[in-house]
């Protein structure tokens, strides 16, 4: 076997077009090639609010992995979730501060699927992260603010914790990559267990 076809294996397949996902694992140290998924996200009904987020990122992840099978592939997917309530990406600006003001002064769950999955071995794993993001009470003017920041757009709930956003947020109780879109510890974990990184 030749020397980069063994590396090859080695590498985590990421099925995300998240510049935030790619950033956690690299800066984590995890080496990575990044296919996107082109899979349809469509919210599967009657299922909690949590569930939604690992189906979701089952689905990005089998997608991949179909093309890929001798790979171990990563998916992810991060909601937030208020009164039973999925918020996802924002369409439009009025939906950015419908959402914003639907957070502001009060507390949401942060949900974060992720599945790895490698087709040829038929192996699957997969769970899910829940983070408890506090909002400060917004004023119309923060809200109004915020959105012109344009970070709303590509991000579920309307912010990024990461960002500007920061400024919003009060309290966090848990995982704090888990709202940036992946939670490290737990994806590591596992990224050990099938020695897709090194013991540390
Ligand atoms: C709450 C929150 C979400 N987010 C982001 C993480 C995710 O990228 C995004 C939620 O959308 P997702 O559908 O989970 O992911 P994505 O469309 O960006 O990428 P892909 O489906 O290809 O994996 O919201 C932040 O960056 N910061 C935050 O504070």
């Amino acid at each position: 076997m030749k020397e980069n076809q063994h590396i090859d294996t080695q590498r985590l397949v990421l099925a995300s077009q998240s510049p935030r996902r790619k950033d956690l694992l690299e800066e984590a140290g995890v080496l990575i090639d990044i296919l996107p998924s082109c899979a349809d996200e469509v919210l599967p009904e009657g299922v909690a609010p949590s569930g939604c987020a690992m189906a979701l990122a089952r689905l990005k992840a089998r997608d991949v992995a179909e093309t890929h099978p001798e790979r171990w592939v990563l998916g992810a997917d991060t909601i937030v979730v208020v009164d039973d309530t999925i918020l996802g990406k924002p369409d439009s600006a009025d939906d950015a501060r419908r959402m914003l003001s639907l957070l502001s002064g009060r507390s949401h769950q942060v949900c974060t699927g992720f599945c790895l999955i490698n087709k040829a071995l038929e192996r699957e794993i997969c769970d899910v992260v829940i983070t408890e993001v506090t909002f400060k009470a917004l004023s119309e003017a923060e809200i109004s603010w915020y959105i012109g920041t344009d970070e709303p757009f590509d991000k579920a709930g309307a912010y990024g914790i990461q960002g500007k956003g920061a400024s919003l947020v009060r309290e966090i109780k848990g995982s704090y990559t888990n709202v940036v879109g992946l939670p490290v510890c737990e994806v590591v974990e596992h990224l050990k267990d099938i020695d897709l990184v090194e013991f540390r």
